[in-house]
Protein backbone atom coordinates (compact mmCIF):
# COMPACT_ATOMS: atom_id res chain seq x y z
CA UNK A 1 0.00 0.00 0.00
CA UNK A 2 1.11 3.77 -1.08
CA UNK A 3 1.11 6.33 1.57
CA UNK A 4 0.77 9.79 1.54
CA UNK A 5 2.38 12.16 4.43
CA UNK A 6 0.06 15.79 4.93
CA UNK A 7 2.14 18.45 7.10
CA UNK A 8 0.19 21.62 7.85
CA UNK A 9 2.75 24.39 8.88
CA UNK A 10 0.29 26.85 10.84
CA UNK A 11 0.72 29.51 13.61
CA UNK A 12 0.49 27.70 16.46
CA UNK A 13 1.20 23.98 15.94
CA UNK A 14 2.52 21.52 13.08
CA UNK A 15 -0.40 19.22 12.14
CA UNK A 16 1.28 15.83 10.33
CA UNK A 17 -1.39 13.18 8.73
CA UNK A 18 -0.07 9.93 7.53
CA UNK A 19 -3.16 8.69 4.78
CA UNK A 20 -3.45 5.54 2.86
CA UNK A 21 -3.62 5.41 -1.44
CA UNK A 22 -7.70 5.17 -1.02
CA UNK A 23 -7.61 8.16 1.74
CA UNK A 24 -8.04 6.65 4.66
CA UNK A 25 -6.72 8.28 7.69
CA UNK A 26 -3.80 6.22 9.68
CA UNK A 27 -2.26 7.99 12.20
CA UNK A 28 -1.78 11.62 13.20
CA UNK A 29 0.76 13.82 14.82
CA UNK A 30 1.00 17.25 16.42
CA UNK A 31 3.69 19.87 17.37
CA UNK A 32 2.93 23.19 18.98
CA UNK A 33 4.72 26.35 17.99
CA UNK A 34 5.66 29.74 20.24
CA UNK A 35 4.91 32.95 18.51
CA UNK A 36 7.18 35.59 19.44
CA UNK A 37 5.88 39.49 19.73
CA UNK A 38 8.83 41.59 19.98
CA UNK A 39 6.82 44.81 19.63
CA UNK A 40 3.02 45.34 19.92
CA UNK A 41 1.30 44.74 16.93
CA UNK A 42 4.37 42.51 15.72
CA UNK A 43 4.74 38.67 15.04
CA UNK A 44 7.96 36.34 14.53
CA UNK A 45 8.61 32.76 14.27
CA UNK A 46 11.89 31.23 13.81
CA UNK A 47 11.68 29.16 10.60
CA UNK A 48 14.18 26.30 12.44
CA UNK A 49 11.52 25.95 15.33
CA UNK A 50 9.36 25.23 12.09
CA UNK A 51 11.57 22.51 10.85
CA UNK A 52 12.58 20.93 14.28
CA UNK A 53 9.02 19.95 14.38
CA UNK A 54 8.71 18.62 11.05
CA UNK A 55 11.69 16.50 11.93
CA UNK A 56 10.70 15.37 14.73
CA UNK A 57 7.00 14.53 13.03
CA UNK A 58 9.31 12.80 10.42
CA UNK A 59 11.13 10.47 13.29
CA UNK A 60 7.77 9.65 14.65
CA UNK A 61 6.36 8.22 11.77
CA UNK A 62 8.91 6.53 10.39
CA UNK A 63 8.69 3.94 13.49
CA UNK A 64 5.22 3.39 11.72
CA UNK A 65 5.31 4.26 8.61
CA UNK A 66 7.13 4.23 5.37
CA UNK A 67 6.26 7.35 3.03
CA UNK A 68 6.16 7.61 -0.72
CA UNK A 69 5.22 11.24 -1.48
CA UNK A 70 5.04 14.34 1.36
CA UNK A 71 2.56 17.36 0.91
CA UNK A 72 2.51 20.67 2.65
CA UNK A 73 -0.21 23.16 3.50
CA UNK A 74 1.62 26.44 5.56
CA UNK A 75 0.47 29.28 7.19
CA UNK A 76 -0.06 32.09 4.34
CA UNK A 77 1.83 35.30 3.93
CA UNK A 78 4.67 35.21 6.39
CA UNK A 79 8.27 36.39 5.28
CA UNK A 80 10.96 33.99 5.52
CA UNK A 81 14.27 35.50 4.05
CA UNK A 82 17.37 33.44 2.79
CA UNK A 83 21.14 34.69 2.86
CA UNK A 84 23.43 33.36 -0.10
CA UNK A 85 24.02 30.45 1.73
CA UNK A 86 19.91 29.33 1.84
CA UNK A 87 19.95 30.24 5.59
CA UNK A 88 17.62 32.46 7.33
CA UNK A 89 18.78 36.44 7.66
CA UNK A 90 16.22 37.25 10.88
CA UNK A 91 13.29 36.08 11.99
CA UNK A 92 9.96 35.13 9.77
CA UNK A 93 7.55 38.07 10.15
CA UNK A 94 4.05 36.35 9.79
CA UNK A 95 1.32 37.20 8.57
CA UNK A 96 -0.83 38.45 11.79
CA UNK A 97 2.03 41.11 12.42
CA UNK A 98 0.52 44.53 11.98
CA UNK A 99 4.28 46.85 11.17
CA UNK A 100 3.65 47.53 7.63
CA UNK A 101 1.01 50.41 7.60
CA UNK A 102 3.54 53.25 5.94
CA UNK A 103 4.72 50.85 3.79
CA UNK A 104 1.06 49.66 2.83
CA UNK A 105 -0.07 53.14 2.06
CA UNK A 106 3.41 54.18 0.17
CA UNK A 107 2.99 51.25 -2.21
CA UNK A 108 -0.53 51.93 -2.93
CA UNK A 109 0.23 55.83 -3.55
CA UNK A 110 2.61 54.57 -6.02
CA UNK A 111 0.33 52.49 -7.96
CA UNK A 112 -2.28 55.38 -8.42
CA UNK A 113 -4.86 54.45 -5.91
CA UNK A 114 -6.18 50.89 -4.59
CA UNK A 115 -8.66 49.84 -7.57
CA UNK A 116 -5.37 50.08 -9.88
CA UNK A 117 -3.51 47.96 -7.16
CA UNK A 118 -6.11 45.39 -6.87
CA UNK A 119 -6.42 44.95 -10.82
CA UNK A 120 -3.00 43.91 -10.98
CA UNK A 121 -1.77 42.01 -8.01
CA UNK A 122 -5.82 40.89 -7.59
CA UNK A 123 -5.79 42.19 -3.26
CA UNK A 124 -5.00 45.35 -1.92
CA UNK A 125 -1.63 45.75 -0.28
CA UNK A 126 -2.74 44.56 3.31
CA UNK A 127 0.09 44.76 6.48
CA UNK A 128 -0.36 40.79 6.60
CA UNK A 129 0.88 40.08 2.85
CA UNK A 130 4.48 39.81 2.04
CA UNK A 131 5.21 42.40 -0.17
CA UNK A 132 4.87 45.14 2.11
CA UNK A 133 7.39 43.17 4.53
CA UNK A 134 10.13 43.12 2.09
CA UNK A 135 9.37 46.49 1.45
CA UNK A 136 9.64 47.33 5.31
CA UNK A 137 13.10 45.60 5.36
CA UNK A 138 14.02 47.87 2.86
CA UNK A 139 13.41 50.83 5.00
CA UNK A 140 14.11 49.51 8.29
CA UNK A 141 16.93 46.92 8.11
CA UNK A 142 19.04 47.92 5.25
CA UNK A 143 21.73 45.23 6.11
CA UNK A 144 19.57 42.42 6.18
CA UNK A 145 17.97 43.05 3.49
CA UNK A 146 20.96 43.83 1.38
CA UNK A 147 21.79 40.11 2.41
CA UNK A 148 18.52 38.92 0.62
CA UNK A 149 19.60 36.04 -1.96
CA UNK A 150 15.31 34.84 -2.05
CA UNK A 151 12.15 34.89 -0.06
CA UNK A 152 9.98 31.97 0.85
CA UNK A 153 7.06 31.51 2.47
CA UNK A 154 7.08 28.90 5.93
CA UNK A 155 5.75 25.71 3.68
CA UNK A 156 8.22 26.59 1.10
CA UNK A 157 10.84 26.78 3.04
CA UNK A 158 10.36 22.98 4.76
CA UNK A 159 10.34 21.59 0.82
CA UNK A 160 13.49 23.78 0.76
CA UNK A 161 14.88 21.91 3.86
CA UNK A 162 13.74 18.45 2.77
CA UNK A 163 14.62 18.05 -0.76
CA UNK A 164 16.87 21.63 -1.21
CA UNK A 165 14.73 23.05 -3.78
CA UNK A 166 14.23 26.45 -3.87
CA UNK A 167 10.40 27.43 -4.62
CA UNK A 168 6.89 28.37 -3.96
CA UNK A 169 3.23 27.44 -5.43
CA UNK A 170 0.85 29.32 -7.23
CA UNK A 171 -1.89 29.52 -4.47
CA UNK A 172 0.79 30.91 -1.65
CA UNK A 173 2.54 33.21 -4.37
CA UNK A 174 -0.99 35.15 -4.98
CA UNK A 175 -1.19 36.04 -1.13
CA UNK A 176 2.46 37.27 -1.89
CA UNK A 177 0.83 41.16 -2.81
CA UNK A 178 3.39 40.85 -5.80
CA UNK A 179 2.09 38.26 -8.31
CA UNK A 180 0.25 39.63 -11.35
CA UNK A 181 -2.90 38.01 -11.62
CA UNK A 182 -3.48 38.74 -15.84
CA UNK A 183 0.43 37.03 -16.06
CA UNK A 184 0.15 34.51 -13.74
CA UNK A 185 3.69 35.22 -12.32
CA UNK A 186 6.27 37.57 -10.42
CA UNK A 187 5.04 41.67 -11.06
CA UNK A 188 8.10 43.17 -12.97
CA UNK A 189 6.36 46.92 -12.65
CA UNK A 190 5.93 46.27 -8.87
CA UNK A 191 10.08 45.09 -8.27
CA UNK A 192 11.10 47.94 -10.53
CA UNK A 193 9.15 50.31 -8.88
CA UNK A 194 11.61 49.78 -5.66
CA UNK A 195 14.40 49.02 -6.62
CA UNK A 196 14.52 45.59 -5.81
CA UNK A 197 15.54 42.96 -7.65
CA UNK A 198 12.94 40.19 -8.95
CA UNK A 199 15.50 37.48 -8.30
CA UNK A 200 14.55 36.97 -5.44
CA UNK A 201 11.41 35.64 -5.97
CA UNK A 202 11.51 31.83 -6.16
CA UNK A 203 10.46 29.68 -8.76
CA UNK A 204 6.71 28.89 -9.06
CA UNK A 205 5.30 25.76 -9.38
CA UNK A 206 1.84 23.61 -9.01
CA UNK A 207 0.51 22.99 -5.41
CA UNK A 208 0.73 19.00 -6.38
CA UNK A 209 3.92 19.05 -8.65
CA UNK A 210 6.74 16.83 -7.39
CA UNK A 211 9.41 19.31 -6.39
CA UNK A 212 12.21 16.39 -5.74
CA UNK A 213 13.13 13.33 -3.38
CA UNK A 214 13.69 13.67 0.23
CA UNK A 215 17.34 14.30 0.68
CA UNK A 216 19.45 10.69 0.51
CA UNK A 217 20.79 11.67 4.59
CA UNK A 218 17.32 11.97 5.53
CA UNK A 219 15.80 8.85 3.53
CA UNK A 220 18.94 6.89 5.61
CA UNK A 221 18.00 8.27 8.59
CA UNK A 222 14.11 7.06 8.26
CA UNK A 223 14.68 4.11 6.66
CA UNK A 224 12.64 5.30 4.04
CA UNK A 225 13.19 4.63 -0.07
CA UNK A 226 12.57 6.91 -3.32
CA UNK A 227 10.33 9.36 -0.85
CA UNK A 228 9.01 12.43 -2.81
CA UNK A 229 7.58 15.91 -2.22
CA UNK A 230 5.60 18.15 -3.84
CA UNK A 231 5.29 21.90 -3.22
CA UNK A 232 1.90 22.06 -1.32
CA UNK A 233 -0.47 24.96 -1.19
CA UNK A 234 -1.79 27.59 1.02
CA UNK A 235 -3.56 26.67 4.12
CA UNK A 236 -6.70 28.24 3.63
CA UNK A 237 -7.00 26.06 -0.10
CA UNK A 238 -5.31 22.99 1.31
CA UNK A 239 -7.92 22.90 4.30
CA UNK A 240 -10.67 23.87 1.32
CA UNK A 241 -9.58 21.20 -1.10
CA UNK A 242 -9.13 18.46 1.43
CA UNK A 243 -12.80 19.05 2.22
CA UNK A 244 -13.90 18.27 -1.28
CA UNK A 245 -14.00 21.82 -2.53
CA UNK A 246 -13.50 21.48 -6.56
CA UNK A 247 -16.31 23.43 -8.53
CA UNK A 248 -17.62 26.84 -8.89
CA UNK A 249 -19.48 27.88 -5.83
CA UNK A 250 -18.52 25.19 -3.84
CA UNK A 251 -17.65 26.69 -0.40
CA UNK A 252 -16.51 26.96 2.95
CA UNK A 253 -16.89 28.19 6.41
CA UNK A 254 -14.29 27.67 9.03
CA UNK A 255 -14.47 28.55 12.25
CA UNK A 256 -11.30 28.49 13.84
CA UNK A 257 -9.14 30.50 15.61
CA UNK A 258 -9.42 32.83 12.69
CA UNK A 259 -12.93 32.61 10.74
CA UNK A 260 -13.14 32.07 6.82
CA UNK A 261 -15.66 31.95 4.42
CA UNK A 262 -14.30 30.62 0.98
CA UNK A 263 -15.83 30.10 -2.57
CA UNK A 264 -14.11 28.66 -5.65
CA UNK A 265 -14.65 30.80 -8.65
CA UNK A 266 -13.54 30.46 -12.17
CA UNK A 267 -14.12 34.39 -12.91
CA UNK A 268 -10.58 35.90 -12.87
CA UNK A 269 -11.98 38.88 -10.89
CA UNK A 270 -10.91 40.38 -7.92
CA UNK A 271 -13.07 42.34 -5.70
CA UNK A 272 -11.78 45.54 -6.45
CA UNK A 273 -13.57 46.88 -3.62
CA UNK A 274 -10.57 44.98 -1.56
CA UNK A 275 -12.99 43.78 1.00
CA UNK A 276 -12.96 40.35 0.07
CA UNK A 277 -9.04 38.60 -1.15
CA UNK A 278 -8.90 36.95 -4.28
CA UNK A 279 -6.61 34.40 -4.32
CA UNK A 280 -5.53 31.04 -6.75
CA UNK A 281 -6.44 27.67 -5.65
CA UNK A 282 -4.65 24.49 -5.68
CA UNK A 283 -6.52 23.48 -8.63
CA UNK A 284 -5.06 25.21 -11.62
CA UNK A 285 -6.77 27.76 -13.35
CA UNK A 286 -8.99 28.33 -10.08
CA UNK A 287 -9.14 30.92 -8.04
CA UNK A 288 -11.13 32.04 -4.97
CA UNK A 289 -12.73 34.43 -3.11
CA UNK A 290 -11.93 34.97 0.51
CA UNK A 291 -13.40 36.74 3.85
CA UNK A 292 -11.07 36.42 6.43
CA UNK A 293 -12.13 37.39 10.58
CA UNK A 294 -9.21 37.63 13.13
CA UNK A 295 -10.56 36.58 16.16
CA UNK A 296 -13.57 33.60 15.65
CA UNK A 297 -13.31 30.98 17.80
CA UNK A 298 -10.77 33.42 19.70
CA UNK A 299 -13.51 35.35 21.09
CA UNK A 300 -15.76 32.51 22.12
CA UNK A 301 -12.39 31.15 24.07
CA UNK A 302 -11.59 34.31 25.27
CA UNK A 303 -15.31 34.50 27.26
CA UNK A 304 -14.76 31.12 28.35
CA UNK A 305 -11.11 31.10 29.92
CA UNK A 306 -12.28 34.80 31.69
CA UNK A 307 -15.52 33.82 32.70
CA UNK A 308 -16.24 30.41 32.61
CA UNK A 309 -13.17 29.32 33.16
CA UNK A 310 -14.72 26.01 34.79
CA UNK A 311 -16.67 25.01 32.02
CA UNK A 312 -16.19 22.33 29.34
CA UNK A 313 -17.56 22.94 25.77
CA UNK A 314 -20.43 20.77 26.67
CA UNK A 315 -21.77 23.31 29.63
CA UNK A 316 -20.93 26.32 27.24
CA UNK A 317 -23.68 24.53 24.30
CA UNK A 318 -26.01 24.22 27.26
CA UNK A 319 -26.06 27.49 28.22
CA UNK A 320 -26.01 28.91 24.93
CA UNK A 321 -29.46 27.07 24.41
CA UNK A 322 -30.63 27.95 27.44
CA UNK A 323 -30.70 31.99 26.30
CA UNK A 324 -32.57 32.87 22.87
CA UNK A 325 -31.92 33.70 19.30
CA UNK A 326 -30.91 37.04 19.77
CA UNK A 327 -29.17 36.36 23.29
CA UNK A 328 -32.07 38.77 24.98
CA UNK A 329 -31.02 41.87 23.26
CA UNK A 330 -26.88 41.74 23.05
CA UNK A 331 -24.50 42.43 20.32
CA UNK A 332 -21.39 41.21 20.26
CA UNK A 333 -18.39 42.70 18.22
CA UNK A 334 -15.71 40.17 17.65
CA UNK A 335 -13.36 42.30 16.99
CA UNK A 336 -10.91 41.70 19.95
CA UNK A 337 -7.89 42.28 17.57
CA UNK A 338 -9.06 44.76 15.02
CA UNK A 339 -10.57 42.92 11.81
CA UNK A 340 -9.81 42.53 8.10
CA UNK A 341 -12.87 41.08 6.48
CA UNK A 342 -15.33 43.33 6.12
CA UNK A 343 -13.71 46.60 8.03
CA UNK A 344 -9.59 46.38 7.60
CA UNK A 345 -9.44 48.47 10.84
CA UNK A 346 -6.85 47.47 13.05
CA UNK A 347 -8.28 49.90 15.31
CA UNK A 348 -12.01 48.25 16.06
CA UNK A 349 -12.24 46.18 19.30
CA UNK A 350 -14.63 43.69 21.50
CA UNK A 351 -18.58 45.27 22.30
CA UNK A 352 -20.92 44.27 24.31
CA UNK A 353 -23.93 46.16 23.50
CA UNK A 354 -27.83 46.36 24.64
CA UNK A 355 -26.99 44.85 28.52
CA UNK A 356 -30.02 45.26 30.54
CA UNK A 357 -30.46 44.02 34.38
CA UNK A 358 -32.75 41.40 32.67
CA UNK A 359 -29.85 39.60 31.21
CA UNK A 360 -27.86 36.53 32.32
CA UNK A 361 -24.43 34.71 31.34
CA UNK A 362 -26.06 32.61 28.93
CA UNK A 363 -27.09 35.20 27.18
CA UNK A 364 -23.67 36.81 27.15
CA UNK A 365 -22.25 33.63 25.83
CA UNK A 366 -24.67 33.37 22.95
CA UNK A 367 -24.61 36.76 22.10
CA UNK A 368 -20.55 35.92 21.58
CA UNK A 369 -21.01 33.26 19.86
CA UNK A 370 -23.71 35.32 17.27
CA UNK A 371 -21.93 38.25 17.12
CA UNK A 372 -19.20 35.65 15.64
CA UNK A 373 -21.66 34.18 12.95
CA UNK A 374 -22.30 37.84 12.43
CA UNK A 375 -19.24 38.77 11.21
CA UNK A 376 -18.67 35.29 8.97
CA UNK A 377 -21.64 36.65 7.15
CA UNK A 378 -20.12 40.13 6.44
CA UNK A 379 -17.87 37.30 4.03
CA UNK A 380 -20.80 35.12 2.97
CA UNK A 381 -22.69 38.13 1.42
CA UNK A 382 -20.46 40.07 0.53
CA UNK A 383 -18.80 37.01 -1.88
CA UNK A 384 -22.25 36.35 -2.30
CA UNK A 385 -22.22 39.85 -4.10
CA UNK A 386 -19.59 38.55 -6.71
CA UNK A 387 -20.17 34.79 -7.19
CA UNK A 388 -22.77 31.90 -7.22
CA UNK A 389 -22.54 29.87 -3.44
CA UNK A 390 -23.92 26.79 -3.96
CA UNK A 391 -22.58 24.04 -1.51
CA UNK A 392 -21.70 25.29 2.14
CA UNK A 393 -19.41 23.24 3.81
CA UNK A 394 -18.77 24.02 7.90
CA UNK A 395 -15.23 22.79 9.40
CA UNK A 396 -12.97 24.02 12.43
CA UNK A 397 -13.15 23.75 16.16
CA UNK A 398 -15.82 25.39 16.35
CA UNK A 399 -18.04 23.74 13.99
CA UNK A 400 -17.94 20.94 16.62
CA UNK A 401 -20.67 22.81 17.98
CA UNK A 402 -23.90 21.94 16.42
CA UNK A 403 -26.06 24.51 18.16
CA UNK A 404 -22.77 26.96 16.26
CA UNK A 405 -23.40 25.48 12.96
CA UNK A 406 -27.34 25.31 13.05
CA UNK A 407 -26.98 29.93 13.82
CA UNK A 408 -24.22 29.83 10.77
CA UNK A 409 -26.61 27.74 8.53
CA UNK A 410 -30.00 29.95 9.99
CA UNK A 411 -27.68 33.44 9.22
CA UNK A 412 -26.70 31.65 5.29
CA UNK A 413 -30.18 30.88 5.15
CA UNK A 414 -28.12 27.58 3.42
CA UNK A 415 -27.90 24.37 4.27
CA UNK A 416 -24.46 23.59 5.96
CA UNK A 417 -22.44 19.94 5.17
CA UNK A 418 -20.08 18.87 8.02
CA UNK A 419 -17.65 16.57 6.61
CA UNK A 420 -16.24 13.00 7.98
CA UNK A 421 -12.36 14.23 8.00
CA UNK A 422 -11.93 17.58 9.51
CA UNK A 423 -8.39 18.40 9.73
CA UNK A 424 -7.93 21.61 8.44
CA UNK A 425 -4.86 21.97 6.17
CA UNK A 426 -3.09 18.66 6.31
CA UNK A 427 -5.80 16.20 4.74
CA UNK A 428 -5.95 18.36 1.81
CA UNK A 429 -1.80 18.33 1.85
CA UNK A 430 -1.65 14.67 2.05
CA UNK A 431 -4.87 14.61 -0.97
CA UNK A 432 -2.04 16.75 -3.07
CA UNK A 433 0.55 14.04 -2.15
CA UNK A 434 -1.22 11.65 -3.52
CA UNK A 435 -1.99 13.60 -6.84
CA UNK A 436 1.63 14.17 -6.98
CA UNK A 437 1.86 10.50 -7.02
CA UNK A 438 0.02 10.35 -10.11
CA UNK A 439 -3.53 9.51 -8.63
CA UNK A 440 -6.20 11.48 -10.91
CA UNK A 441 -7.61 14.76 -9.25
CA UNK A 442 -11.43 12.96 -9.62
CA UNK A 443 -11.01 10.19 -7.89
CA UNK A 444 -8.86 11.36 -4.82
CA UNK A 445 -11.50 14.36 -4.46
CA UNK A 446 -14.44 11.20 -4.25
CA UNK A 447 -12.72 10.22 -0.30
CA UNK A 448 -14.24 13.09 0.94
CA UNK A 449 -17.19 12.12 2.69
CA UNK A 450 -20.03 14.05 4.47
CA UNK A 451 -21.30 12.79 8.20
CA UNK A 452 -24.02 15.41 8.41
CA UNK A 453 -26.05 18.27 7.29
CA UNK A 454 -27.18 20.87 8.97
CA UNK A 455 -30.27 22.76 8.06
CA UNK A 456 -31.30 26.30 8.84
CA UNK A 457 -34.01 27.20 11.31
CA UNK A 458 -36.13 28.97 8.80
CA UNK A 459 -38.41 30.00 12.02
CA UNK A 460 -35.14 32.37 13.29
CA UNK A 461 -34.10 34.26 9.96
CA UNK A 462 -36.26 37.06 10.61
CA UNK A 463 -35.07 37.71 14.32
CA UNK A 464 -31.30 37.27 13.01
CA UNK A 465 -31.93 39.32 9.87
CA UNK A 466 -33.11 42.37 12.44
CA UNK A 467 -29.78 41.77 14.29
CA UNK A 468 -27.51 41.58 11.63
CA UNK A 469 -28.49 44.56 10.70
CA UNK A 470 -28.12 46.22 13.78
CA UNK A 471 -24.21 44.96 14.09
CA UNK A 472 -23.61 46.17 11.44
CA UNK A 473 -24.80 49.34 12.25
CA UNK A 474 -23.13 49.64 15.71
CA UNK A 475 -19.85 49.07 13.84
CA UNK A 476 -20.55 52.13 12.18
CA UNK A 477 -21.69 53.91 14.92
CA UNK A 478 -18.43 53.36 16.66
CA UNK A 479 -15.69 53.54 14.32
CA UNK A 480 -14.91 56.63 15.63
CA UNK A 481 -14.98 55.99 18.76
CA UNK A 482 -12.43 52.70 18.22
CA UNK A 483 -10.35 55.35 16.65
CA UNK A 484 -10.29 57.34 19.56
CA UNK A 485 -9.00 54.66 21.69
CA UNK A 486 -6.28 53.87 19.67
CA UNK A 487 -4.97 57.82 20.04
CA UNK A 488 -5.46 57.41 23.58
CA UNK A 489 -3.67 54.13 23.80
CA UNK A 490 -0.64 55.26 21.96
N1 LIG B 1 -17.40 22.31 21.18
C1 LIG B 1 -16.93 23.52 20.88
N2 LIG B 1 -17.74 24.59 20.86
C2 LIG B 1 -17.30 25.81 20.51
N3 LIG B 1 -16.03 26.06 20.17
C3 LIG B 1 -15.17 25.04 20.18
C4 LIG B 1 -15.55 23.73 20.52
N4 LIG B 1 -14.45 22.93 20.42
C5 LIG B 1 -13.43 23.74 20.03
N5 LIG B 1 -13.85 25.00 19.88
C6 LIG B 1 -13.09 26.19 19.45
O1 LIG B 1 -12.30 25.85 18.32
C7 LIG B 1 -10.96 26.33 18.50
C8 LIG B 1 -9.99 25.44 17.75
O2 LIG B 1 -10.37 25.36 16.41
P1 LIG B 1 -9.33 24.91 15.27
O3 LIG B 1 -10.07 24.93 13.98
O4 LIG B 1 -8.69 23.65 15.71
O5 LIG B 1 -8.38 26.14 15.43
P2 LIG B 1 -7.03 26.69 14.81
O6 LIG B 1 -7.47 27.79 13.89
O7 LIG B 1 -6.30 27.21 16.01
O8 LIG B 1 -6.35 25.55 14.11
C9 LIG B 1 -10.74 26.29 19.99
O9 LIG B 1 -9.77 27.24 20.35
C10 LIG B 1 -12.13 26.65 20.51
O10 LIG B 1 -12.25 28.05 20.59
O1 LIG C 1 -3.80 35.35 6.67
C1 LIG C 1 -4.49 34.36 6.50
C2 LIG C 1 -5.28 34.18 5.25
O2 LIG C 1 -5.24 35.29 4.40
C3 LIG C 1 -4.60 33.35 7.56
O3 LIG C 1 -5.72 32.50 7.40
C4 LIG C 1 -3.35 32.51 7.70
O4 LIG C 1 -3.12 31.73 6.52
C5 LIG C 1 -3.63 31.70 8.96
O5 LIG C 1 -2.87 30.68 9.28
P1 LIG C 1 -3.24 29.75 10.55
O6 LIG C 1 -3.97 30.59 11.57
O7 LIG C 1 -4.14 28.65 10.03
O8 LIG C 1 -1.92 29.30 10.98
Amino acid sequence: MRKYLGIDVGTTGLKGLVISEEGELLDSYSYSLEMKVPKPAWAEQEPEDWWNGVYEILKKVSRTHRIDVIGFSGQMHSLVVLDENNKPIRPAILWCDQRTTPQCKEATEAFGGEEKVISKIGNPFLEGFTFPKILWLKENEGENFKKIKKILLPKDYIVFKLTGSIGMDYSDASGTACFNVKTNYWDEDIFETFGINMDIMPELYPSYGIRGELKESLQNELGWRNTKVVSGGADNASAAFGIGISKVGESMVSIGTSGTVLTLTEKKVPDLSGKIHYFNYVIQDKYYYMGVMLSAAHSLNWVKNRFFPSSDWAEIEKRINQSVPGSNGIIFLPYLNGERTPHRDPNARGVFFGISSLNTENDILRATMEGISFGLRDSFELIKEKTEIKDMRIVGGGAKNKTWAKIVATNFKMPVKMPEIDEGGAYGAAMLAAVGDGQQLEDVLKWVKFKEVIEPDYQDTKIYDDYYEAYRNLYKSLKRNFEDLARIQR
